[in-house]
């Protein structure tokens, strides 16, 4: 394995000395087709970096890269010419997808209101996949894409013929999956009430939770000895696989196995563990603490309470708080280059220090040469950029900032965990810098710089990265609104506390935009616009209310827009917040996966009804093998994680659950606590999958199939963060295997079959057995409404129903939960054999 990887290191450099195939992709504008070839010069982008890069652009596509050779500071140049990106399509497709956009687009503005890409769980609701509530997917509904209909019913053939497998062809075919209807079944949201689904649940949540009393969060020592003692004390971390670096990767190849040891070494830190009977506790008494919350506002009691869970898990309503680019072949070296020199800066330059070797920690590999006191940002930034601990520039950052700070539009991709968020805040920040200071009574200040987030814990987090870096800018303000916090409160908290940046979820902005007086003027003076996930954004869960956005902010300025995936239809409809003259940088080289190499992925088939023993096996051996494990287990919908956490929590082990269906506080309390902690499971649905930055993830299980190839990816990046390892494993039925030919580029093995004796077998039906019922029943039916709106799997009625039922045995139910007939209705699955209904 380690030979393997060393060749793996090795390879690519050979490939860049002798074949200039960059690590760094930077794209001329968008345009459709392969067909763009006439040469450009890049001025502005020469100025930046004037030794470093040279462009000849032929093709849509530019490479570079900085990479250093031997000793000192010397960077590989060479650029390529390259096949125009999406070659394996044809024009005609580009076209039919682009025509396939343009009236769906059509359909969406006619049709007003409606989508936001907010979650639930179940089928009901057509129009939005995914709500900016966090993220849990929504069902789409199965109208039958051009593309893949043809496709085997169910995926069961095993092949991995006949899928197409460019990235987002899935996606594509989601797009085409969008009903027209939009599922307006919901109340208006002054009409919603905080009726008492809670209540079905026995969760009464005007309860408070103990978080008041920090000792509610301290560890009991005996419980953790008892716990490690269970599972930890001769824990040896396996040394599983050694870091290989891709060709954009620099550092000593024992980074890796240093963060290993790192790891297996650091303390227990913060967390509170459940250990032994206080374990078994964390199954029931979990659940009481998640009861115990403080919820007082009325955001989430809508949240949670809205409509019954029942349904409300089957239909997510209409929620306005969205709760809801060459010459070839030249490197040239940079030999002791003037920060001046490097970036070719016409503004202050800061004093230089010598280009450290290492500034990372357990690993560099993803960090450049270049250091930010290399570049032209202002004292004042770079001051907060030390103080945050970044010295070197990740490749992402380094490959962006001087273009940002040009102030031309971006498209970035760049892997998972490699310092996007900063990528895009840094150039922000210095753009508002270099605007006229506010008046220290001017309340109500133009809003400068606006970044979208998909979800909730993104948007703070981003917020919180913009605070590190304006921490000595004290006239710069940061604001973050968000959904399930009431409208007011945030209201006055703008108006009391300035900012000139504002982070926020897409549906709750919408709301500020129609609400709050004076927010649209403030807008006016949006001078750069973020969309973080933008390919999540861009989706049709989303689109609306970007687009609404993009139509309150001004034309006239900068947008940037960043993702670890970027499909090719992302690319043709980028042109919605871009300019036509934007640049593609790519900084995933042409070529290679869109995963770490340092992350091992395996992918594990068996029948539902192993699923859940094979769920408590593999977290049981990882827990062995690391007692300082960290891992993230991803689940479909909502409902389906509230079970799977009951059951994990019976089942004695640390377990906490996030998801749309928590109310805000519980989920900023939980994924705080995740990312402070070690020796815990978060079980989660897709409110976890982008962006969220929990340090140190040891595994991510994905238990059955992903929404699409970008989903997946983005779930596995919780893991091998700054590059350090990780370990991924999805779990599939054997009908959901057709998933795997959308992967089928990225390093994946078999994983071994867990061990599960039958003393495990019993030990998990009796913790199934104990797992309330009510959350059983909202389980089954929002397993229905996923996999419903699956275009593969839901198309055949009569085989869902009975793969449900299958779901609803693996459950330890003999006979599956009646749903509503107007539930069974709108997921048109009336009088479909097997199902009961009441
Ligand atoms: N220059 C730097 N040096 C060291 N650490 C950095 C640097 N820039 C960012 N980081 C850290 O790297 C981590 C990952 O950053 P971030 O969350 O922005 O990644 P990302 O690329 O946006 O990931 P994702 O695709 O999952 O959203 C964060 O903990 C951040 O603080």
């Amino acid at each position: 394995m380690k030979t393997t990887s060393l060749s793996s290191t090795i390879m690519p450099v050979k490939l860049l000395l002798n074949n200039p195939s960059l690590p760094v992709t930077r794209f001329l504008s968008m345009k459709f087709g392969p067909s763009i070839s006439a040469p450009r010069p890049v001025p502005a982008f020469s100025r930046v970096f004037p030794l470093r890069l040279r462009y000849l652009a032929l093709g849509s596509q530019r490479t570079f890269s900085t990479r250093r050779t031997g000793s000192g500071s010397q960077f590989l140049r060479g650029y390529e010419r390259k096949a125009a990106v999406g070659g394996s399509k044809s024009l005609v497709d580009h076209e039919a997808e682009l025509s396939d956009w343009v009236s769906e687009l059509r359909t969406d503005t006619t049709r007003g209101g409606g989508g936001r890409g907010e979650e639930s769980d179940g089928g009901g609701r057509r129009g939005s996949r995914v709500r900016d509530r966090g993220g849990d997917r929504e069902p789409y509904p199965a109208k039958r894409s051009r593309r893949d209909s043809g496709a085997d019913e169910f995926g069961e053939s095993r092949t991995r013929g006949g899928f197409r497998s460019f990235p987002g062809s899935s996606r594509m075919s989601k797009r085409d999956d969008h009903d027209d209807k939009e599922g307006r079944s919901f109340p208006p949201r002054s009409n919603r009430g905080s009726s008492s689904s809670n209540d079905r649940f026995g969760e009464s949540n005007r309860r408070r939770f103990p978080s008041s009393n920090p000792s509610a969060f301290t560890r009991n020592p005996r419980m953790d000895r008892r716990f490690d003692n269970k599972f930890g004390d001769n824990a040896v971390k396996e040394d599983g696989f050694p870091g290989r670096r891709g060709p954009n990767f620099r550092g000593n190849s024992n980074a890796s196995s240093s963060s290993l040891s790192k790891r297996g070494g650091r303390e227990v830190d913060s967390g509170f563990r459940r250990g032994g009977e206080g374990l078994r506790k964390g199954g029931r008494d979990s659940r009481k603490e998640k009861e115990m919350l403080v919820v007082d506002d009325s955001d989430e009691d809508e949240e949670v309470n809205e409509l019954g869970v029942g349904i409300a898990d089957l239909l997510t309503e209409e929620d306005s708080d969205s709760a809801a680019s060459d010459e070839d072949d030249e490197y040239e070296g940079l030999k002791d280059k003037s920060s001046a020199a490097l970036f070719g800066s016409d503004k202050e330059v800061v004093s230089q220090k010598a280009v450290p070797k290492s500034s990372a920690g357990d690993s560099d590999s993803y960090l450049s040469e270049s250091r930010f006191d290399q570049c032209s940002v202002s004292p004042l930034s770079l001051k907060g950029i030390k103080d945050a601990g970044y010295e070197n520039m990740t490749v992402v950052q380094e490959a962006t900032l001087p273009i940002i700070l040009k102030g031309k539009d971006v498209l970035a991709k760049a892997k998972t965990g490699t310092g996007k968020t900063v990528a895009f805040l840094l150039p922000s920040i210095e753009v508002v810098v270099k605007s006229p200071p506010i008046g220290r009574d001017h309340k109500r200040p133009p809003i400068s710089v606006l970044v979208i987030c998909p979800t909730r814990e993104l948007a703070s987090q981003a917020a919180a990265e913009a605070n590190k870096l304006l921490k000595y800018h004290p006239s710069i303000g940061v604001q973050v609104v968000i959904g399930g916090t009431r409208l007011a409160l945030e209201q006055k908290r703008m108006q009391a506390n300035p900012c000139q940046i504002l982070v926020a979820t897409p549906g709750r902005l919408k709301d500020h935009i129609e609400n709050t007086a004076g927010f649209a003027t403030r807008l006016m003076g949006v001078k750069v616009l973020i969309l973080d996930e933008a390919d999540h954004l861009l989706d049709m869960g989303f689109r609306k209310d970007i687009e609404r956005i993009i139509a309150a902010v001004p034309k006239q300025r900068q947008t940037l827009l960043f993702s670890a995936t970027v499909p090719e239809e992302v690319r043709q409809i980028c042109h919605i917040a871009l300019k036509r003259d934007h640049e593609f940088i790519n900084t995933v080289q042409e070529g290679s996966e869109e995963t770490h190499a340092q992350v091992r992925q395996t992918h594990l088939v068996a029948p539902l009804d192993k699923h859940f023993s094979f769920v408590y096996s593999l977290l049981k051996e990882h827990i062995a093998d690391d007692p300082d494990y960290k891992v993230l287990v991803f689940c479909t919908t909502a409902m389906v994680t509230r079970l799977v956490a009951d059951l994990l929590g019976e089942l004695n082990l640390n377990v906490r659950e996030i998801h749309s269906r928590k109310p805000q506080s519980y989920r900023t309390r939980v994924s705080d606590e995740f990312r402070k902690s070690k020796g815990l499971i978060l079980v989660t649905s897709d409110v976890s999958a982008r962006g969220v930055d929990y340090p140190d993830v040891t595994l991510v299980i994905q238990v059955g199939i992903p929404a699409d190839r970008q989903q997946y990816i983005h779930r596995l990046g919780r893991t091998g963060r700054k590059g350090k390892e990780g370990q991924g494993i999805l779990l599939l039925a054997p009908w959901e295997e057709f998933f795997l030919s959308t992967i089928k580029d990225l390093p994946m093995t078999k994983a071994p079959v867990p061990l599960v004796d039958p003393d495990t077998t019993k030990k998990v039906a009796r913790a199934l057995s104990q797992v309330d019922m009510k959350n059983k029943e909202a389980a089954y039916q929002a397993w229905l409404g996923y996999y419903n709106s699956n275009k593969k799997i839901g198309r055949d009625k009569h085989r869902l129903v009975e793969l449900a039922n299958e779901f609803s045995r693996s459950m330890g139910l003999d006979n599956p939960p009646a749903i509503a007939k107007l539930v069974l209705g709108k997921m048109g699955l009336k009088n479909v054999p097997g199902l009961r209904s009441k």
